[in-house]
């Protein structure tokens, strides 16, 4: 069985010898294949056939007709059914015949970007998969991120050398921001005769990907390119979530416990705490729900203001006179189009080395104004506010048992799919199952917070807080 593929030509989903039928309304996401764009590569059996440890059976390898689908919740009553197809995206895991000679291979592995929990381990389980399931034996870290391709010398990896770096958060290999040279990264590439890289990073990386992979194709390059979605943020589209923010969601409710004891502990206590999220509030709508010490959470996909009917700071008064203590959670990335701009701050938005927006403190804002309109509204009474900035600490850690195995999982999962053949394809999670996808979809996609399904209104329900729609009288700024 098959499905209709979402490019026409060609036979990129057939690797492997299958037939394509057709299942009406659905629409596979079909992925680069080498043989695509370089017919006539050499394939040879999946050397897993003889190792102890798999013991492989007919089932055990993945046919090119194995798919997710992205929906799986459907309404059978067909009333609400959509017309759009239904997406399918290749099953990850091994396939039965590969298009690369173990003994060939030359493999990079980068990591670009902000840090994020175990991408260490990612990195130990691509030296190890590919040294003991393929018999691989030329494995390199690129050092420093992108810019590393033509800056350093590549770090000869081994098992041994690897061994423990899933204990240590961060990444062994160094990552940076912005360096990306397209010609110099390439050229680099060719140089090292690197014939599979692993890149691991956030959205960013991803849309430098989609430009390598074009180029490699450009050269006609036999270079399987694949990319491991990498971000605290969770703002990695299609997938299910990234590596790594399970972890990060666990550090930041240390943060809400210290901002929760501190308000407990002070006439009018308000403890404030700031979370990542440049510009998704995922980690604080995780972190809330899961505490439940939190009264109201702010994040970039809501709009929200300060003074007035239905404002923050009237929400906050009413905590105050009726529990005594109240705790606020924002996100880095929420009101940045409120906080006034002083300065040069009004004419220019200051960037970081790969173009992302640099951002206006949200955290200090919020308490400053916070004190000063309790000062003009309650002169006579007191207020404490603690404002507790955790920053790194939430990110800069090993991960949690799991997302250590996600980390394993994809990495994996990922060496399958380049031993295959297969190129510019992004692994991840998907309704909990691990597919392929190209990775333009990914670089395209974004995963904001959703604030009108059922998670925001749960939210709503554990906080209490008002939903920022201004009434007509409202007199708030
Ligand atoms: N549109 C783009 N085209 C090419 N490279 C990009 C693009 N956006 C980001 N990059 C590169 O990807 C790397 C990581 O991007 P960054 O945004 O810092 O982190 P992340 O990948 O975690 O989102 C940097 O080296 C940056 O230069
Ligand atoms: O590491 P930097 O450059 O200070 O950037 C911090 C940013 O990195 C993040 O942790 C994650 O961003 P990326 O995953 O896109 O790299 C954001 O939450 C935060 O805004
Ligand atoms: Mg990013």
């Amino acid at each position: 069985m098959a499905f209709a593929t979402s490019n026409s030509g060609g036979d990129a989903n057939n690797h492997g010898g299958e037939t394509n039928l057709t299942v009406p309304n659905v629409k596979l996401q079909s992925l680069t294949h080498l043989t695509d764009y370089m017919p006539g590569l050499k394939t040879q059996p999946n050397p897993l056939d003889n190792s102890p440890f798999f013991h492989p059976i007919s089932e055990f390898y993945i046919s090119s007709s194995d798919v997710i689908m992205s929906n799986v919740i459907h309404d059978l009553s067909g009333e609400f059914s959509s017309p759009r197809p239904h997406l399918a995206y290749h099953r990850a895991g091994p396939r039965k015949t590969i298009y690369f000679d173990p003994g060939q291979v030359r493999a990079a592995i980068v990591t670009c970007g902000g840090l994020c929990p175990g991408m260490n381990t990612v990195i130990r389980e691509l030296v190890v998969g590919l040294w003991e399931q393929y018999g691989v034996r030329e494995i390199y870290g690129i050092r420093a991120g992108y810019r590393g391709f033509y800056s350093f010398e590549p770090l000869k990896l081994t098992p041994k050398m690897v061994h423990n770096w899933h204990k240590k958060g961060g990444t062994v290999l160094e990552t940076s921001r912005g360096g990306f040279d397209l010609q110099q990264i390439v050229d680099s590439i060719q140089h090292h005769a690197f014939n599979q890289l692993y890149i691991i990073g956030g959205d960013g990386t991803m849309r430098g990907m989609v430009k390598i992979c074009e180029e490699i194709k450009k050269r006609k390059l036999n270079i399987a390119v694949a990319g491991l979605p990498k971000t605290v943020d969770n703002d990695v589209g299609i997938i299910d979530r990234s590596f790594g923010f399970q972890t990060a969601v666990e550090m930041a409710q240390q943060a809400i416990s210290a901002a929760h004891t501190e308000a407990e502990s002070a006439v009018n206590g308000v403890g404030l705490v700031k979370l990542m999220g440049r510009s998704t509030g995922h980690i604080v709508l995780h972190a809330t729900l899961s505490s439940r010490d939190v009264d109201c959470c702010l994040i970039p996909e809501i709009d929200f203001y300060l003074e007035g009917k239905g404002g923050l700071f009237e929400f906050v008064e009413s905590r105050l006179k009726n529990i005594g203590h109240v705790v606020l959670v924002v996100a880095e990335g929420a009101g940045q189009d409120v906080i006034p701009k002083t300065g040069d701050q009004s004419h220019v938005q200051e960037k970081d080395e790969s173009g992302n927006p640099v951002f206006l403190d949200v955290g200090g804002w919020l308490k400053t104004e916070l004190k000063n309109w309790w000062k003009r509204e309650h002169p006579e009474e007191l207020i404490t506010i603690k404002y507790i900035d955790p920053t790194y600490m939430i990110r800069a850690v090993p991960a949690n048992a799991t997302d250590n195995l996600y980390c394993t999982l994809i990495a994996h999962s990922t060496i399958h799919g380049a031993m295959a053949g297969y190129t510019g394809f992004v692994c991840g999670p998907i309704n909990g199952n691990y597919g392929y996808i190209p990775v333009d979809e990914v670089a395209q996609a974004k995963n904001r917070v959703d604030v009108k399904n059922h998670k925001w209104a749960w939210v709503r329900s554990v906080t209490n807080q008002p939903d920022f729609v201004r009434c007509s009288d409202s007199t708030g700024k």
